[in-house]
């Protein structure tokens, strides 16, 4: 999916919620325990509940890695599930040297071989250019690089100055010498909101995928006050906050009510802003 049809996506659904699909096996509500795959039905009572709501989904890799091969299946299997109109990102977090890189690249990109085609895979930048490369060899795929982090950890490294400028800005200002805006997108945490003004005068026409909203307590509004362009330009993701808002029988439709709650938001801030 290119960036236009991610804004066609934006402007039909009214939304720039991306759920993200971070299942842990003690969390599966009782009744899907009979099910074969628990998680895969999970995750697919979930998609079903939101896929109106949100445009994009996250699997972050490391909640099915975990579960070895049956979680690379159960992985591949929620990839399958989600509707072709709606962005897959592969939140692997992923980077090495060139010849590693381009098999990681085929992991999530290569449907051909590994059964996957996400659009969109995290991508550490600390190994540089020769390390991303494989992945925006891809040409119709998307590589999303961690520029400023949620975690607290973010001030270790990211905000160190080099040169006179913060580590994250010099990751963007490089990085954006490497690929277009059209294959190139950013993490930005929802913690970091002070940073967005900054962040958008490096990188103006950059998509930014902003988790960090629901369960670790960021501010949608703090976000879109300086993170939206004339294309939306944000993918924002709550994992906990929507797919543990209920535990029982009714996870699901609790689940449909928190993802609502966000869109109807982001359907006021798309107006206020003039881009539906
Ligand atoms: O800076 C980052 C980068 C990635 N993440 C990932 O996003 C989700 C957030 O989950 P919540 O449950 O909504 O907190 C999760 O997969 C993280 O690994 C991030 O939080 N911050």
């Amino acid at each position: 999916m290119n960036k236009r049809e991610l804004f066609a996506q934006i402007q039909e659904k009214k939304s720039f919620l991306c759920v993200g699909l971070d299942p842990v096996m003690e969390n599966i509500p009782k009744h899907l325990l009979k099910y074969e795959d628990p998680i895969l039905e999970f995750n697919k009572q979930l998609i079903d509940a939101t896929k109106d709501l949100c445009v994009a989904y996250k699997p972050n890799t490391a909640f099915y890695e975990s579960m070895g091969w049956k979680g690379w299946r159960t992985l591949t299997e929620t990839w399958k599930y989600i509707p072709e109109n709606i962005f897959t990102i592969a939140d692997a977090k992923r980077g090495d040297i060139g010849n590693t890189s381009a098999m990681y690249a085929e992991t999530f990109f290569n449907r051909e071989k590994s059964e996957m085609g996400f659009d969109a895979v995290t991508v550490a930048p600390y190994m540089g250019e020769d390390s991303v490369g494989p992945f925006l060899n891809y040409k119709d795929k998307w590589v999303i690089l961690l520029a400023l982090t949620s975690n607290s950890g973010h001030k270790d490294f990211q905000v160190l100055e080099t040169g006179g400028q913060k580590l994250y800005e010099t990751v963007i200002n490089t990085s954006s010498g490497w690929a277009t805006a059209d294959q190139l997108m950013y993490v930005v945490g929802a913690t970091r909101a002070e940073e967005f003004k900054q962040v958008r005068k490096l990188a103006p026409d950059h998509f930014l995928l902003v988790p960090g909203v629901g369960a670790q307590g960021g501010s949608l509004a703090d976000v879109c006050e300086y993170g939206l362009n004339d294309s939306c330009g944000l993918l924002v993701n709550s994992s906990r906050g929507i797919i543990y808002a209920g535990k029982g029988e009714d996870f699901a439709e609790r689940a449909r009510e928190e993802a609502l709650k966000l869109q109807q938001e982001m359907e006021q801030i798309l107006l206020s802003a003039e881009l539906i």
